[in-house]
């Protein structure tokens, strides 16, 4: 039977990345992407600016929008100091099955925990569910109409603090208009545009990093 992408990238991650070693496994993914088919991971271009933005911050608590195959999962939490946590959302059962494998192939399972279910959904469990005060950082990377409705929904839960970070991938490419409107205008952030290029492409996309102020 025909394999699926995320079963592809898997199996480069297995075949080319060293055992607990999550830059052997973002380097694989980067490698397979650009050399023989296009993935929506956020790439090695983006993933720099993201590793700077990690790095500045610091989280103790991380909460990733949209595992994929896992790679900003393991890109992130390889920056994590020892007792931080990621949690990672992903709707789709079959990108979690692979997301799984390949945070486990990076040894980072004690870092990471992947909740499979809807963002809107899981979002208002955060605190009962997984013992979670606020999020230092979040990196939205999921569906692009819901970076707008999970941010309003993360300020009613009471998930960010005074200082929060909001990191959003694809808002130029494929665009996330309401989102980028919103932060850019409210009085409760501080916005601010990080130029780059669509993951393993020429296109123009970009991050956006965004501080709530409380
Ligand atoms: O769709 C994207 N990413 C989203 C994946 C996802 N798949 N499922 C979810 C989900 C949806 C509800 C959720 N609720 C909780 N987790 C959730 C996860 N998110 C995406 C698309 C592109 C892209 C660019 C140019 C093109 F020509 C085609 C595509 C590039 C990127 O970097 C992306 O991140
Ligand atoms: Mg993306």
């Amino acid at each position: 039977t025909q394999s699926t992408r995320p079963q592809r990238i898997l199996g480069a991650v297995q075949q080319n990345a060293t055992r607990g070693d999550p830059r052997s496994v973002v380097r694989a993914i980067d490698q397979y992407c650009r050399n023989q088919e296009w993935a929506m991971n956020v790439g090695d271009e983006k993933g720099c600016i993201l590793d700077s933005v990690v790095s500045e911050v610091n989280p103790a608590t991380v909460l990733e929008l949209g595992t994929y195959c896992g790679y900003s999962t393991v890109r992130i939490a390889s920056l994590l100091p020892p007792h931080a946590k990621l949690i990672t959302l992903e709707f789709n059962p079959e990108f979690a099955v692979i997301a799984r494998q390949v945070i486990a192939w990076a040894g980072l399972e004690d870092k990471i925990q992947l909740v499979e279910g809807a963002s809107g959904d899981l979002i208002p469990k955060m605190k009962e569910q997984f013992g979670v005060e606020t999020f230092d950082l979040v990196f939205l990377d999921h569906w692009k109409d819901r970076y707008l409705p999970d941010t309003k929904l993360m300020e009613e839960c009471g998930l960010l603090r005074k200082g929060s970070v909001l990191l959003a991938d694809n808002v130029i490419c494929p665009g996330t208009p309401e989102y980028l409107e919103f932060v850019r205008s409210s009085p409760r952030y501080e916005s601010q545009y990080f130029k780059s290029h669509l993951e393993y492409t020429k296109v123009e996309d970009g991050l956006e990093k965004s501080v709530f102020l409380g």
